[in-house]
């Protein structure tokens, strides 16, 4: 699903009213009659208190139009008009009247009011401000938010939460609202998936609002949210007629002593993935652990034995993995240069790898192009530097992937994937994934896709759903706690499965 910026969102809007031949005022109504029917599915007329906070524009629009509603319907209201602009828009303005031809009358709440009153207890709406806020809220306006805040009563945003801008991060964050909950139109909007945003619309679901269908379609956006129906397309079934060659033979170079695990978990997820054969490089120390721990895997070791000294493959792997527990000894690092220099083909570079790259930064112009890298948010600092926002942490990493011509893996709750100036944002895994080891089942995941063919930027964001997905399964089970790296790869096969599975009601209908 496409991630629009509020630039594209205004012109969505504006297509639909043409096309339609609506006006701006219907498709508010269309807005907030969803609104209404979520918020009524849910109370069925319970009498609770519903405070709906408004902004003069188009968001405080659709707070009005959701209020009418609501008093239509019986509902208990009391509207807070927040005159923080004498700019008031025209359908808020219109709006407005209906409201009061309903016979409900809002409070106005000026730079000089009190703050209201409002209980635990009660709903809040929130339609102060929507993607429109292009400027830090003025003092009062943020004071009443941080009340709202303070209230803890539930708090149902519009749109998006507000105070919270949809391109930057918050120029004060005491002044935007921590929504329970999001309903948010149309689209996703990015600053629900970057951690320093995303807090704040903790839950979030999108109203469909019937824009205009191809113009979603045709417009290009610089990111996209990446679900099943992404996924899908991407997947390269197997052949009747194939054996273990037609799937690649990857290599998975690392390991250190103490840390032969990883090349363990590496392999046993690239071999579950469906990569043919699998080679792990290890020091001497790691041989016999490997050989018993994974027996599909062969395995070649260097001349010493707690450290990876050299790299020599007797063979062309289809793919190499590289990094995962390997350390940084001074031989390990020359290894690591001379490898890359005489390779040419892309590769996986994790951990280890990535901080060795960042500490020879003249060893970053030899990385293969299109390889992938995949860091942590740590590893990525150390790559392209401290960032003061999540928006300029992807800008710069974008830079970085645009100069080296790579494919940059941003892990993290929303593993974000850059390739080629756009970002793919990952909406599988949970928190039980912030487990040891977790990292290096990625990296054998990744390796084994690009050793089976798959393009690298596609192999990146495959793997990256289909490891979330076997954690989401993973702690469906066990729970987040217990979720422990093998188990991610124990469940990569129910992973495949579930890509394919078919919805329930579908099911019912279509019995095998
Ligand atoms: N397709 C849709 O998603 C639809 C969205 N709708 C709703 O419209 C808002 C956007 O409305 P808009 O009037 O453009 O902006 P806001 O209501 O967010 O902001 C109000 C207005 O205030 C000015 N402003 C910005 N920042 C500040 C500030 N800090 N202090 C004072 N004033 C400020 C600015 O000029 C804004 O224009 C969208 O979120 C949806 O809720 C439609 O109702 C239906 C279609
Ligand atoms: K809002």
């Amino acid at each position: 699903m496409k991630i629009f910026s509020s630039h594209q969102i205004y012109q969505a809007d504006k297509s639909t009213i043409q096309k339609e031949q609506i006006t701006s005022d219907a498709l508010m109504e269309r807005a907030a009659t969803q609104l209404f029917e979520w918020m009524h599915a849910r109370l069925r007329g319970t009498q609770v208190n519903i405070k709906l906070f408004c902004g003069i524009g188009n968001n405080g629009g659709d707070g009005l139009v959701l209020a009418r509603k609501l008093h239509e319907h019986g509902y208990s209201i009391h509207v807070f008009v927040v005159n923080y602009s004498d700019k008031r828009s025209e359908d808020f303005l219109l709006n407005l009247e209906r409201l009061k031809d309903g016979k409900v009358w809002p409070d106005f709440i000026n730079n000089d009011s009190g703050l209201p009153n409002i209980s635990e207890s009660d709903i809040v709406v929130d339609a102060i401000f929507g993607i429109g806020l292009n400027r830090v809220p003025d003092d009062w306006v943020g004071n009443l938010i941080a009340h709202i805040n303070a209230s803890n009563a539930f708090t149902l945003s519009v749109d998006v939460p507000s105070g919270l801008p949809v391109d930057r991060s918050p120029w004060e964050p005491s002044y935007v609202i921590r929504s329970s909950y999001v309903l948010s139109f149309q689209l996703p909007k990015l600053i629900f998936f970057l951690p320093e945003t995303g807090a704040y619309a903790n839950q979030w679901e999108l109203l469909d609002i019937g824009l205009d269908a191809e113009f979603i379609a045709k417009t290009e956006t610089d990111f996209e949210l990446i679900g099943r129906p992404e996924i899908l397309p991407k997947y390269r079934p197997r052949s009747k007629f194939s054996h273990k060659g037609t799937y690649g033979h990857a290599v998975i170079i690392g390991g250190s002593y103490g840390k032969i695990g990883a090349v363990q978990l590496a392999c046993n997820a690239c071999l579950s993935v469906g990569c043919g054969l699998v080679t792990a490089v290890v020091p001497k120390c790691g041989y016999h652990s490997l050989q018993t721990a994974v027996p599909e895997a062969m395995v070649l070791t260097g001349s010493r034995d707690k450290i990876i000294s050299r790299i020599e493959i007797p063979f062309s792997p289809t793919a190499v993995g590289i990094g995962v527990g390997m350390g940084k000894d001074e031989d390990t690092v020359q290894a690591l240069a001379v490898y890359l220099k005489g390779s040419g083909a892309p590769m996986v570079i994790d951990a280890d790898a990535l901080n060795i790259l960042s500490e020879n930064r003249d060893l970053l112009k030899d990385i293969p192009e299109m390889s992938i890298l995949t860091p942590h948010p740590k590893e990525l600092e150390r790559l392209i530097g401290p960032w003061t926002s999540d928006f300029e942490m992807l800008d710069k990493a974008k830079s970085f992937a645009d100069r080296y011509n790579l494919v940059v893996v941003i892990k993290g709750a929303h593993t974000i994937t850059l390739y080629n100036g756009k970002g793919y944002v990952n909406t599988t895994g949970n928190p039980g994934m912030a487990t040891a080891g977790s990292g290096d089942v990625l990296t054998g995941m990744v390796a084994g896709l690009l050793a089976q063919g798959y393009p690298p930027a596609e192999a990146a964001i495959f793997g990256v759903y289909l490891h979330g997905l076997a954690g989401d399964i993973g702690a469906s089970k066990n729970g987040y706690e217990a979720l422990k790296a093998s188990i991610i790869v124990d469940n990569i096969g129910s992973a495949y499965s579930e890509l394919f599975r078919k919805p329930e009601a579908e099911q019912k209908e279509n019995p095998r």
